[in-house]
């Protein structure tokens, strides 16, 4: 007998196979008269995405598109188009390049009734509407960072206290007044936050981009329900874990990767020793689980989630807010640079909205159908999880299958991309002179280094030059093919840089989902994958429990994934049962399997324990 993931390391059962099919390719010329196989064309979509029903597009049929004609080229002509549609916010030091994307007049002329429309729709949003139909939900992150626009003043003095309240706690955690009860440094030095998706993605890229070099408190993650992932945060705070704050984040506070984390997180404790409670804050909305687990059980602190605030636009809440103070990060500043952000996007002039200006050349670049990813380049280290923070708040917002008139869509804008000049090194080979379906935005930070560190490390050059020469350079060689982009300039990364650059895509992401037509404020496809994750496990509680009756006989009845599969009524699952059953044999599970895996026909199974307990409960 063995175990069947000693079996299935050494299958070989796949491997011949790829020499067969290098053959074929290989054989098989070019200039073939059979047809390469092609994905079936999207007409059918684009025409549906392009014919939104809207009482607009009533009156306007079709939705512009964009006609085939090359990018200028002419470097007076392009730098007339440059000058002429540079924006520039003063007060907060950021510009915004387009002249890379090579939309036209007459596309500007065609897309203002859509643009006005857009506007209006945030105006309403602002106001209160309920902007997320399906859930019944207002959206009202801008209230965050401008208390006054809240449709109430209920809801204004929520906002304000729950900031106060942050700013108050974190204050007296970092000057040692709220203290952890067993730690020899006598105040708390790290910070461990549970928490996945919306709850875990702006604290990260916050943390990146903004945390000093000795914050008053590091952070750590545990965003997934990997255990070794999670044995590893554990393990790296060693002894420290008693001057650990745990902040777990959850707005439904039920996600069962941060329920997982956090039960991982309180054996720790106790097998260290020490009491959670007392070292444990949730931020989640009132009377979720999470929150009235942290209640009975007494938590240091809770800090309240708004219903009408998205998860991947939390970051101006307690979520993002109460671990950027804990590290030092001014938040305020944060706030206030989205706020004037914020205000630069309420202009119903197009030139004069920067949100507005990206929402448009998303359009353009992406056929208003995400016919194109974007790339996101930031060139500045610290701002190295943008391009993960935006891959949520953009493919999350946007990734829909129907439009707001019940259309199907499929709707969309891929993000990814890493940093500057990192990627050079990379994938921009491909970007530059393989398949054309992208476009990118270059994030250009103009200060290198502080002020008064700067050296040259050749004649006249420093190596912050040399970042500055990378994105030009890529971003000209890629237009020299024909590949558009984007450019965001910042003076610097600050608090109130970053916030501005939050505030600048939500609101990019608002107006472009108004101009195709999409709520970008629910995601019902997430629920499917759960759903199906928690029938995968339920099964699995079949599986065991099929076999704990079998391994009770005497004599022990092996049976073959077919039987489990008729015994568990569940014959159409038969492959889920063999994935079950195979994971559980490589993890120790007192499951025994004979047979081969790359056989699956052959395996017959039994539990090496059986529990009467169990078999009779
Ligand atoms: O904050 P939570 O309720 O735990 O949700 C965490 C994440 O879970 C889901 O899968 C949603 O799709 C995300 O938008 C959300 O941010």
């Amino acid at each position: 007998m063995a175990s069947l993931s000693g079996l299935c390391s050494s299958s070989p059962s796949l491997k011949p196979k790829i020499p067969l099919l290098k053959a074929t390719l290989n054989s098989t010329p070019f200039k073939t008269s059979l047809p390469f196989p092609t994905r079936t064309r999207l007409e059918p979509i684009q025409s549906v995405a392009r014919e939104i029903s809207t009482d607009l597009s009533k009156t306007n049929d079709k939705l512009p598109s964009r006609p085939e004609q090359g990018l200028i080229k002419d470097p007076a002509a392009l730098w007339r188009r440059y000058v002429d549609w540079l924006y520039q916010h003063k007060e907060l030091g950021l510009y915004l390049d387009v002249s890379r994307i090579g939309f036209n007049d007459d596309f500007v002329r065609d897309m203002e009734p859509r643009l006005q429309k857009a506007f209006k729709d945030m105006e309403e949003l602002e106001k209160g509407a309920i902007a997320n139909p399906d859930e019944g939900r207002m959206v009202g992150h801008y209230w965050l960072r401008n208390s006054s626009l809240a449709p109430n003043s209920f809801l204004k003095t929520q906002i304000e206290l729950t900031l106060d309240a942050v700013c108050k706690f974190a204050e007296e955690v970092v000057s040692g007044k709220i203290k952890p009860p067993s730690s020899p440094e006598g105040r708390f030095t790290q910070i461990l936050s549970v928490g996945i998706g919306g709850s875990a993605l702006g604290p990260q890229f916050v943390a990146e981009a903004l945390a000093p070099d000795n914050p008053p408190l590091k952070i750590r993650f545990i965003d997934n329900t990997d255990p070794a992932g999670i044995d590893h945060q554990i393990a790296q705070l060693g002894p420290e874990l008693a001057s650990t704050l745990v902040i777990v984040i959850s707005k439904s506070g039920g996600t069962p990767e941060t329920r997982n984390g956090l039960l991982e997180v309180q054996k720790a404790f106790r097998e260290a020793g020490l009491e959670f409670a007392k070292q444990g804050v949730a931020i989640t909305q009132e009377n979720s689980l999470l929150d009235n687990t942290a209640r009975i059980e007494g938590w240091l602190a809770r800090f309240p989630m708004f219903d009408w605030v998205g998860g991947r636009t939390s970051e101006m809440s307690a979520v993002g807010l109460l671990p950027a103070a804990l590290q030092g990060i001014d938040i305020r500043e944060m706030l206030a640079g989205a706020s004037l952000m914020d205000e630069a996007n309420r202009n119903t002039a197009l030139r004069d909205n920067p949100a507005a200006m990206l929402a448009l050349c998303w359009y353009w670049a992406s056929d208003g159908i995400g016919s194109k990813d974007m790339v996101v380049l930031p060139y500045k280290d610290s701002l190295l999880l943008i391009s993960r923070y935006l891959q949520q708040l953009v493919m999350e917002s946007l990734g829909k299958e129907f439009d707001l008139d019940g259309n199907r869509v499929n709707q969309g804008l891929t993000v990814y991309g890493n940093k500057g000049s990192t990627d050079q090194h990379a994938y921009i080979q491909q970007l530059r002179e393989g398949v054309h379906n992208f476009f990118v935005t270059f994030i250009e930070v103009l200060r290198d280094r502080p002020p008064g560190h700067d050296w040259e490390l050749e004649p006249g050059v420093t190596c912050g030059d040399y970042l500055f020469g990378m994105l030009q350079g890529t971003r000209s060689a890629l237009y020299a093919n024909d590949r558009e982009s984007i450019t965001v300039t910042v003076q610097e990364v600050t608090p109130r840089s970053v916030g501005a650059l939050i505030a600048l895509y939500e609101r990019a992401v608002g107006i472009y989902a108004s101009l195709v037509n999409i709520n970008a404020y629910h995601q019902p496809g997430v629920e499917a994958g759960k759903k199906a994750a928690g029938e995968v496990l339920a099964l699995q509680k079949r599986v065991l429990a099929v076999l704990n009756e079998a391994s009770c006989k005497e004599p022990v009845e092996p049976l073959t994934l077919d039987e489990v599969a008729e015994r568990c009524h569940a014959e159409e699952d038969i492959e889920m049962i063999y994935k079950i059953i195979a994971h559980m044999a490589a993890n120790d599970r007192a499951l025994i399997a004979e047979g081969s895996c790359g056989s699956p026909r052959s395996i017959k199974v039994f539990l090496g324990e059986c529990n009467m307990d169990e078999l009779y409960a």
